[in-house]
């Protein structure tokens, strides 16, 4: 893949505060045009990546660019990346429609249509002060301003941790359709293996400032696998066959495994892998591995 069809190029990224590490590392390339779904534990790293890529912060070592550019590179580059920061920060006692008035003041690029069109749709009372918003309208009055600005890049730090599932539900289906609407591309942090298993079609997992495994989610369910075989017999596994995990219940065992294809010709009984199967094989893991 060319780095123009690239949002997002990492190169042995890695960030520390003093000597704790946050991302160690990092090699990422995150195509365009997609809903990536950056997902990990309590301190895996993954805002600090999502900060790095808005330019909030620098990194301490290797490369990153985001549209072809470092982060954050001039006042045109910054037009192009809209950001939701976590707990989606907005002003208390500026009403609705201060925020779009504020957003079309600061937005060269910024599409009243859109913004009034949303705020409509989700149900926003324009006079409504920001403050008195219901967590879950709060995030989408912060989503409404990040997309009004018609950005070719949207980062969304666990936007929709605070909704309640039928909230979250909403949101994430209105954040799709936004996308795909602008022909944008998004990455949203969460915990949540639903949320993205729902919404995203590229993952990432991070956990231990490392990337576990990433890519898009077809490809990654095409090559990954269950094996469940009787206890001892996954012991001598074909060349090409990556054990991702491996769990023993009673007489038999089960792995997931990364192959290019199902294996073929064994005893096993060979089974697909759902995605919050995959990323949870990755995050036991990781976390087994103790590099935390
Ligand atoms: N400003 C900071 N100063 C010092 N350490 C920090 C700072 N920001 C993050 N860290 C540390 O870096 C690591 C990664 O933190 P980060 O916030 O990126 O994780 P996260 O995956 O976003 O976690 P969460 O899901 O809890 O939001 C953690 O060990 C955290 O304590």
């Amino acid at each position: 893949m060319s780095s123009s069809d690239l949002v997002l190029q990492a190169r042995g990224l890695t960030k520390r505060y003093g000597r704790r590490p946050a991302l160690t590392d990092c090699d990422l390339d995150l195509p365009r045009g997609r809903v990536v779904g950056l997902v990990g534990p309590n301190g895996a790293g993954k805002s600090t990546l999502l900060n790095l890529a808005c330019g909030l912060s620098t990194p301490t070592a290797g490369t990153l660019r985001v549209l072809g550019s470092p982060p954050a590179a001039n006042a045109a580059h910054l037009a192009r990346v809209g950001f939701v920061a976590q707990d989606t920060p907005v002003y208390a006692s500026f009403s609705v429609a201060d925020h779009l008035r504020m957003g079309a003041k600061l937005n060269p690029s910024w599409d009243p249509g859109l913004a009034e069109r949303r705020i409509a749709q989700v149900g926003l009372d324009p006079g409504q002060r920001a403050g008195r918003l219901s967590g879950g309208q709060r995030a989408q009055l912060a989503l409404t301003v990040a997309v009004a600005k018609r950005p070719e890049l949207l980062i969304l730090d666990e936007p929709a941790a605070a909704l309640d599932p039928l909230a979250r539900d909403g949101f994430l289906r209105n954040l799709t359709g936004v996308v795909a609407e602008l022909g944008a591309t998004a990455i949203l942090s969460s915990h949540l293996l639903g949320d993205v298993e729902r919404s995203c079609d590229h993952l990432v997992v991070l956990d231990g400032s490392r990337v576990q495994v990433a890519g898009d989610v077809a490809d990654l369910l095409a090559r990954h696998h269950r094996l469940v075989a009787p206890r001892g017999e996954l012991d001598r596994l074909p060349a090409g066959v990556e054990v991702v995990l491996r769990r023993h219940t009673g007489a038999y065992e089960h792995a997931v495994v990364r192959a290019d294809r199902p294996p073929a010709g064994t005893p096993w009984r060979v089974e697909p892998v759902g995605l919050e199967e995959l990323a949870l094989s990755y995050l036991t893991r990781a976390a087994g591995e103790g590099n935390r």
